[in-house]
């Protein structure tokens, strides 16, 4: 049992044409700062998954992506301080604009066996093995 509230948050490795993954670097401020992480977000109020990783696409990278180009991967389930983290993580291969960092402080392209190379989240790490497979 846990009296930790449940936030559901939506990720997604973009995928180029070399098999390479981008991750984004958290800002400093924020919790987490410094490490590299998906791009992606809570949903708002009304949004389906879907919907909310394509606004976060979009407000985050200037990216513009669908629904039917987000496929599911897998998904993380970790205990943080304050909440129970679950966040479905998609691939999305098929997306319009160059990702640009406009709230994170860096973006890198990373094939997927260097992921470990970058410090992440640590709900993340258990989806770098889904990622090498996949990919
Ligand atoms: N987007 C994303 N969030 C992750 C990953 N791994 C991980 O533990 N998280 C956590 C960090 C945050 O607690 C939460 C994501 O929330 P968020 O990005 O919407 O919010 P935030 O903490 O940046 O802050 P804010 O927008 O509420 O100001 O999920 C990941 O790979 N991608």
């Amino acid at each position: 049992m846990s009296d930790k509230p449940i936030l559901l948050v939506v990720a997604c490795a973009l995928v180029d044409a070399d098999r390479r993954v981008l991750i984004a670097q958290r800002p400093q401020g924020k919790q987490l700062a410094g490490l590299w992480e998906f791009p992606g977000g809570k949903l708002e109020p009304g949004e389906t998954p879907e919907d909310a990783l394509i606004r976060e696409l979009e407000e985050e990278l200037g990216v513009s992506t669908r629904t039917a180009c987000l496929a599911p991967v897998t998904f993380a389930s970790h205990t943080y301080e304050s909440f129970h983290l679950l966040m479905p993580l998609y691939a999305c291969r098929k997306w319009q604009g160059n990702p640009e960092p406009r709230e994170h402080a860096a973006l890198k392209w990373v094939r997927p066996q260097a992921l470990r190379d970058y410090p992440m989240p640590p709900a993340d790490e258990p989806l770098i093995a889904a990622l090498c497979d996949l990919l």
